[in-house]
């Protein structure tokens, strides 16, 4: 059966960005991947002067609301890096997370999708047609842990 999650305080919380379980990438401390995420839009543009105040908000929301803002320029290449840099941190959380690692691993072969209703990129979006590449992206560190594991 599809396993669907979003909001951090819902069954499979801990599968949100916005979950509260830091990460160390290149010797810095995030304490969610939505952290991250965001302040990485900002690395080498014209605006990267904003990524310490991603790096240093209080939750998680006030991280992506400094990220969303529609005034800022980008990096010239997110749209490329982006899935990339969102795998690279997902997979970081359940590699340093082993408690939530093992909630990922039982969740066998079973679909996951972001139930977000208004992310058609991230998530199936209101009407489940989104590309869902959060879902994606946790299925293929599902399977990527599991070599591990097995060694
Ligand atoms: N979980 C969750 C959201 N979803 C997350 O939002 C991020 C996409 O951001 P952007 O690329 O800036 O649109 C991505 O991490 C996606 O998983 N959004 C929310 O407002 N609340 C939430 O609880």
């Amino acid at each position: 059966m599809t396993i669907y999650f979003y909001k951090v305080w819902q069954p499979y919380g801990c599968f949100s960005n916005f979950s509260p379980h830091p990460i160390e990438i290149q010797g810095t401390y995030w304490p969610t991947v939505e952290h991250y995420y965001q302040a990485q839009k900002f690395v080498g543009s014209e605006e990267a002067i904003i990524i310490p105040s991603i790096h240093a908000a209080a939750t998680p929301e006030e991280a992506a609301a400094l990220g969303r803002c529609g005034t800022r320029k980008l990096r010239y290449d997110w749209e490329m890096v982006k899935t990339d840099v969102m795998r690279a941190a997902v997979l970081k959380k359940f590699i340093t997370h082993t408690d939530i690692q093992e909630i990922l691993l039982v969740t066998g072969d079973e679909v996951l999708v972001e139930n977000s209703p208004t992310d058609y990129f991230w998530g199936c979006g209101a009407d489940k047609t989104g590309q869902n590449h959060l879902g994606k992206i946790l299925m293929s560190v599902r399977e990527e842990i599991r070599q591990l594991v097995r060694g």
